[in-house]
């Protein structure tokens, strides 16, 4: 793997990146699509083009492209709503950004993709060789989720870590996260006495801030759903930004504005950090201390025998938070087996295949 981007001097000759623009910069109070803004992000990228760099756009905006066009008072708050509206806004929001990158030369091309196309290994083969296809040939990819087709326990509703999967699969130098506000704070900043933080080089300094998922108006998330994209993405070895959508330019010239995170990691394993910090969990199981002991020793499948209860409804393959005795949380894991099944099979021995395999488990505690 190649070295991370050691400081920021370096951002702006970094070859590839991955630039994420969220609902909070680019919808206008009213919940319509905010078209200046659009202008002002293209400009300032079309420019990083002609500079050579290349980058992948994380866009959201398709829902507030779908409340102009239908012509509703604002944005819907429930799942079909937004479906509905996505799929409206989402080829306007395209057509926006094609016109504007036109009248530099240059061509996008839409990406739409769930969490699951970017963790499935046999889909994010596809997704990685099409995404280096469009870079060859000197396209800009703008990604969206496929708000469309997401079901609950695949969608991420954020883009942030949609976007930290990206910068993963595209190998980016850098991903920059731009928001309503102009960095990680304290606390929320509304709040008086939160002060900016400029400089995370560890997630366990995070503990001493207060980080909330509650965003702007029309955001996804808040800073916590960025804070995790950027757990994961400085994982993989990739240095994340945070800033307002007004700093872009002085980010890219390297100018020390927002939070910057220094990578920590060097992971390659994208499948094991979205079960650990982005799979929103669809039950529990609870196991006896024997069990929690043979996972904590590493190389060890959960089998049914070690379990007391199940908790919840889920199929195979979702996934679940893996609770010790104590109940604390000892692993994350994808359920080899239905709840109901399991619930039947749970402190038996001898009853097949593990309750989630060792490869579909990340461990918590170490
Ligand atoms: N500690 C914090 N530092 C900065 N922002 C915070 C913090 N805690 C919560 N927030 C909120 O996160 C919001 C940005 O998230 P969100 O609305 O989801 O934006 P986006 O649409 O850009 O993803 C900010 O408007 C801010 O109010
Ligand atoms: N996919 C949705 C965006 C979801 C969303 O709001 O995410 P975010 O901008 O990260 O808070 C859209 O295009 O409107």
């Amino acid at each position: 793997m190649k070295r991370a981007l050691a400081n920021r001097a370096l951002v702006s000759r970094a070859p590839r990146f991955v630039v994420k623009i969220g609902s909070s910069s680019l919808t206008n109070p009213n919940g319509t699509l905010n078209r200046d803004r659009l202008d002002s992000l293209s400009e300032t990228l079309a420019n990083a083009y002609d500079r050579n760099q290349r980058f992948a756009l994380v866009s959201s905006g398709a829902v507030a492209a779908g409340v102009g066009h239908l012509g509703i008072a604002s944005r819907p708050s429930d799942m079909s709503g937004l479906q509905a509206a996505a799929m409206v806004g989402q080829p306007h929001l395209m057509k926006e950004y094609a016109e504007r990158f036109a009248r530099r030369s240059i061509g996008i091309g839409q990406v739409l993709l769930t969490a699951d196309d970017v963790i499935r290994r046999s889909h994010y083969r596809n997704a990685r060789l099409a995404l280096e296809k469009l870079f060859q040939l000197g396209i800009i990819p703008i990604v969206n989720e496929n708000d469309a087709v997401a079901t609950s326990e695949l969608r991420l509703g954020d883009n942030d870590r949609l976007a930290a999967l990206i910068a993963h699969l595209i190998n980016a130098d850098f991903l920059l996260l731009l928001t309503d506000v102009d960095g990680l704070y304290s606390g929320p900043p509304s709040e008086p006495g939160s002060r900016p933080i400029r400089f995370v080089g560890d997630m366990s300094e995070l503990q001493n801030y207060s980080i909330t998922g509650r965003g702007s108006a029309f955001g996804t998330g808040g800073m916590s759903t960025k804070v995790t994209a950027a757990r994961m993405a400085t994982a993989f070895g990739i240095p994340t930004i945070v800033t307002s959508a007004d700093n872009l330019g002085a980010a890219l010239e390297g100018e020390a504005v927002g939070t910057w995170f220094a990578a920590t990691g060097n992971k390659s394993n994208a499948r094991a950090l979205w079960i650990a910090h982005a799979a929103q969990t669809s039950g529990q199981v609870r196991l006896d201390s024997g069990a929690v002991a043979a996972l904590e020793s590493g190389g060890n499948s959960l089998l049914a025998v070690g379990i007391t209860d199940v908790v919840g409804t889920f199929d195979p393959g979702d996934p679940i938070d893996i609770i010790g005795p104590g109940g604390d949380l000892v692993a994350k894991g994808l359920a080899g087996w239905d709840s109901e099944s399991l619930r039947e099979a749970a402190g038996r021995s001898g009853v097949g295949r593990a309750a989630v395999h060792v490869d579909d488990m990340v461990l918590l505690r170490h």
